[in-house]
């Protein structure tokens, strides 16, 4: 099982309501993984600031009094937005790297959920409805999003297992299925400078197509590889910066359905995650086919 749920915005005027739009989609498949859940939400990004997403075992102690200590340590200014478990760091662009190195020191229990100008991304262990709830995700506003919650195959229920993973700045990817290669493309990626911090194999297919973009190719270039180099089954749904992707295995055995609107492009496990959503009976309904990357950018 897993459900996984995404959502890309054409028409500005849902970017309000891509929060609560992205909720009810996960929300409605609860039932699909009891194990845990997240979302991914792109915001529009300035280009001035860039987001660090952390959470902590323990915020109370760790996020109090962040702001000044890893203002000073990196010598820029640094904002902290407190969201229960998870906190969003704000700083300039240039400074993201040096901050994450500072908060190992810092905050040696703090663990990094994502990384870059537009995402932020909230996971924990539990149902969506405890999980969007406890980040209030049905307020947020972006441009895009993805989601998931989880019943695990591979590598323990904890938070750091929690999809979407994210490996790259402004990358993350959710996942329905489970690789039968991941140990060995783990190798194959960690020889190439790539770094993973669990034993999930989900992570390893964000980790490839990191590894693949930071090698020059196009989101659209990076999954067709999955095709050839990930065995196994996958239903991949991906954010970027500024886009949106989706592939899946040759076999296809995990269900999927997309809908396209002016205003939206909709991925679902279920059909059920897409009948709340606006103009819904009169989109283009699909099945992506097996093998076969659909991908759109802002
Ligand atoms: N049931 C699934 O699709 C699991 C996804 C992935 N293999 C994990 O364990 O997290």
């Amino acid at each position: 099982m897993c459900g996984i749920v995404g959502l890309f915005l054409k028409d500005k005027a849902l970017e309000p309501k891509l929060g609560a739009m992205l909720s009810e989609m996960l929300v409605s498949l609860s039932d699909r993984g009891p194990d845990s859940a997240g979302i991914a939400i792109y915001g529009a990004a300035t280009g001035n600031e860039a987001k660090i997403t952390v959470q902590s075992p323990k915020p109370d102690r760790d996020f109090r009094g962040l702001d000044a200590e890893l203002a000073k340590a990196i010598g820029a200014p640094v904002s902290v937005a407190v969201k229960s478990t998870h906190a969003v760091i704000r700083t300039t662009p240039d400074k993201v790297d040096t901050a994450r190195e500072a908060l190992q020191t810092l905050r040696p229990d703090i663990r990094i959920m994502g990384a870059g100008e537009a995402v932020e991304i909230y996971k924990e262990v539990g149902l969506p409805e405890a999980v969007v709830d406890r980040f209030d995700v049905r307020s947020m506003t972006g441009t895009h999003g993805i989601g998931h919650t989880r019943m695990a195959t591979e590598s323990a229920v904890t938070t750091m297992g929690a999809h979407p993973f994210s490996t790259g700045a402004d990358q993350c990817l959710v996942h329905n299925g489970s690789l039968s290669n991941h140990n060995n493309m783990r190798r194959e990626l960690i020889r190439d400078g790539m770094k993973f911090e669990t034993e999930n194999d989900t992570e390893v297919a964000a980790a490839y197509l990191s590894n693949r973009m930071a090698h020059g190719k196009n989101l659209g270039e990076a999954l067709e590889g999955t095709l050839s180099d990930l065995d196994g089954f996958f239903t991949f749904v991906v954010g970027t910066k500024n886009g949106f992707g989706v592939v899946r295995d040759p076999i296809a055995c995990k269900p999927a359905v997309m809908a396209e609107t002016d205003q939206y492009v909709a991925f679902g496990s279920e059909y059920r995650a897409l009948t709340k959503l606006p103009g819904i009976d009169n989109a283009r309904v699909w099945e992506p086919e097996p093998a076969t990357v659909y991908f759109w950018e802002h």
